[in-house]
């Protein structure tokens, strides 16, 4: 059981001048929670008690959501009520649509997503409530609403019809469908769940922590799942899969050599999309699922050469800097294998881990205690002040 300060001990150190700060929060537990657990030494992941390997192997996304919010497994009873509320909440409101109809095209898909987002707080918050089940309720809308938000977004820019989405089908089929105006195969069903389940829970990562420090301020679901997309949205963060996609674009375009690609880069100081973490210290169990996915895709898609440049990109990786992949590096190549546009695929990660980011606040919500941290004052004391016309 980690230690915290208690209330009385906080008031005996002086913060102002806490000598030492953990640049990025490093090291620092902030929370205690039941939603996962990650031994970055080990490669280990775990998401409520189960790993992440037999998550993957027998879980539907819907299971993984009753899971976070839940801590516990549905029966089938309650995985049919879910699935039931969950298809009943695709639907937008008119002027959510309208919005979307209405953005340019060249609007960057996050921050359509965010704004969206935002917006349908207008249609739900006047509901109220502080019980779980009307957080759960909330859950489920947003979680439900965000695949329709991708899809109509992206038929949306390329002057295509919208489709409506579907009222049977899991997330991952009828996000397909809706994408594409045509029902995808069991296989390309079964890829994006899968995706879906990899990418729905880790821990207190950026967005994951916005997301709580938003709902410790007992501000409401929306306002925390906006600020989540935002902090998602960045390179350093989800923002990376598609960064890797642009990166090996950028291999072919200039017909590059891989290698030496990723070497200049390296020698520019420049970081490598898709590799380096700050828990794993060793392979990414996820990116290691991955990886798998992204072989048997290329080869069946004809896209065997964007595999073999990423294979040759992690042995460089691993012999220069013993730096490994996380999971934004081989869902690109799964994702540009399944035919999706490189600039969604931070929305596909937001679309799984809007999960992850709802169970967060229950959980936050349940036990809450606001969130303010301290900064260490480094500028300067006692200055006089100077009239505007002087300066
Ligand atoms: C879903 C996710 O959010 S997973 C992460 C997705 N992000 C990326 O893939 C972006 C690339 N990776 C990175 O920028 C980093 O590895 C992060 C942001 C993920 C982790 O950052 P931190 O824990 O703060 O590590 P930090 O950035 O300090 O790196 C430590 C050292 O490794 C190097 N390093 C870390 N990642 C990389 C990388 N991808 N490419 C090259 N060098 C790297 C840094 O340059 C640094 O070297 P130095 O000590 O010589 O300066
Ligand atoms: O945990 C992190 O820092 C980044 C993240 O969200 C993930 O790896 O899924």
């Amino acid at each position: 059981m980690a230690e915290s300060l208690t209330k009385e001990k906080e008031k005996e150190v002086d913060l102002s001048e806490f000598p030492h700060i953990n640049q990025g929060l490093a090291g620092i537990v902030a929370f205690s929670t039941t939603k996962s657990f990650i031994d970055g030494q080990k490669g280990e992941l775990i998401y409520a008690g189960y790993d992440i390997d037999t998550l993957a192997e027998n879980a539907t996304f819907e299971e993984v959501c009753f899971l976070l919010w839940n801590d516990r497994l549905p029966d089938q009873q309650e995985l049919d009520s879910l699935n039931k509320q969950l298809r009943s909440e695709r639907g937008l409101p008119e002027p959510v649509l309208n919005y979307i109809k209405s953005t340019s095209e060249s609007a960057e898909p996050m921050a359509v997503l965010r704004t969206s987002v935002s917006m349908l707080a207008d249609f739900h918050d006047k509901e109220t409530g502080d019980s779980d089940k009307f957080r759960q309720n909330k859950a489920i809308s947003i979680t439900a609403k965000i695949p329709t938000i991708i899809a109509a977004f992206d038929r949306s820019r390329n002057g295509l019809n919208i489709v409506e989405p579907l009222d049977t089908g899991s997330t991952a089929f009828n996000f397909l469908y809706m994408l594409n105006d045509e029902e995808p195969g069991e296989q390309a069903e079964k890829t994006m769940d899968l995706c879906l389940i990899l990418h729905a829970e880790h821990g207190m990562n950026a967005s994951t922590f916005t997301g709580r420090a938003i709902c410790s301020t007992e501000s409401d679901m929306y306002s925390a799942v906006t600020g989540a997309i935002g902090a998602l949205k960045g390179p350093l963060h989800g923002g990376a899969n598609q960064a890797v996609m642009n990166m090996l674009m950028d291999i072919e375009k200039t017909d590059s050599d891989p290698v030496e690609y990723i070497k200049k880069r390296l020698e520019g100081k420049q970081k490598v999309m898709g590799f380096g973490h700050r828990v794993y210290k060793t392979m990414d169990p996820r990116a290691r699922i991955l990886r798998g996915m992204s072989k048997k895709l290329s080869e069946e898609t004809g896209h065997e050469k964007l595999y073999e440049w990423s294979e040759a990109i992690l042995k460089t990786m691993k012999d220069e800097k013993n730096i490994d992949p996380n999971v934004d590096f081989f869902s690109a190549t799964v994702y540009y294998s399944m035919g999706i546009k490189p600039d969604l695929y931070t929305c596909i990660f937001a679309m799984s881990r809007v999960s992850g980011w709802t169970g967060h606040y229950i959980e936050q919500a349940e036990n809450n205690r606001l969130v303010r941290p301290r900064a260490h004052y480094t500028g300067e004391k006692n200055l006089d002040w100077v009239p505007v016309e002087e300066r």
